[in-house]
């Protein structure tokens, strides 16, 4: 089995982007990541978010400048990372567990194994009755907690999430935003998560990264000062949340 480090830093620098069409999504971004960081990024629609994370998870490649996972597997063919989409795409014709243990393909884990993890995993997003279900008798909730699931079951370093949440109602949201940061406790990892969720933002990230309208630049980088562990809840009775909420809200004016 391949083995990786417990966690990665991200270097971002100059990072633009034109897609042939001449659109430019991206215009200079710089930043740097920490190893275990959970980042969120928040900017208004079209401003090329998603460019910047299908860049960071090798979905896409730069105009100029470069972005590196640092401390991460060496080829880039192999970066030891996970995506999340707002769309679970978990397989039609593969039960849930299959679907889950579909992360493992060709990494050369002991098939025992990989059953207990997958068992553990869908049992920590409370899953554990589903494994033999079928992706279309689930909700879209459960859909998501399977892609929650796959992403986290190979323990990578790093996970992209762009707007996983997105589709779903703000109750089971809320739900989820607990269930990724009691996984994130338990197996660091660096996060880098795409939202329009400014509360979901200041929610579940150390640093909020706001990001201006097209092209896209990185406006403010905005530390969130929560002490962990969070409640998706309790969180918004915190002395200074509001007022956070509200300078990222002025930000993205
Ligand atoms: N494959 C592509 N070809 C051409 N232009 C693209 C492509 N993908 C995105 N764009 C353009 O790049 C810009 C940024 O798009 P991107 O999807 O990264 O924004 P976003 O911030 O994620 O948006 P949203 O919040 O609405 O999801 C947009 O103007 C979009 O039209």
């Amino acid at each position: 089995m391949r083995t990786w480090p417990t966690v990665a830093s991200i270097a971002i620098e100059h990072l633009t982007k034109r897609y042939p069409s001449g659109t430019t999504a991206l215009d200079d971004a710089n930043l740097d990541i920490a190893d275990g960081e959970f980042v969120a990024i928040v900017g208004p629609s079209g401003c090329g978010k998603s460019t910047l994370l299908r860049i960071l998870a090798g979905l896409d490649t730069a105009t100029e400048g470069h972005a590196a996972v640092e401390g991460a597997a060496p080829a880039a063919s192999a970066l030891p990372s996970a995506t999340v989409f707002q769309e679970a795409s978990l397989f039609p014709w593969m039960r849930v567990g299959e679907n889950v243990a579909f992360a493992f393909d060709s990494l050369g884990v002991p098939r025992a194994d990989i059953q207990r993890r997958v068992a553990d995993v869908l049992a920590l997003v409370g899953l554990g009755d589903y494994a033999r279900a079928w992706p279309h008798e689930l909700s879209g909730g459960m859909k998501q907690r399977a892609a929650v699931a796959r992403a986290f079951v190979t323990d990578p370093p790093v996970l992209f999430m762009d707007e996983p949440f997105g589709a779903l109602d703000e109750q089971t949201r809320v739900g989820l935003a607990n269930e990724l940061m009691r996984l994130w406790e338990r197996s660091p990892k660096t996060v880098v998560f795409v939202t329009h969720g400014i509360e979901e933002a200041v929610t579940l990230a150390d640093r909020v990264v706001v990001m201006s309208a097209r092209p896209g630049t990185i406006k403010a980088v905005i530390p969130v000062p929560f002490p962990r562990p969070r409640d998706a809840v309790a969180i918004r009775a915190e002395p200074g949340f509001g007022e956070l909420v509200v300078r990222i809200w002025d930000l993205l004016r």
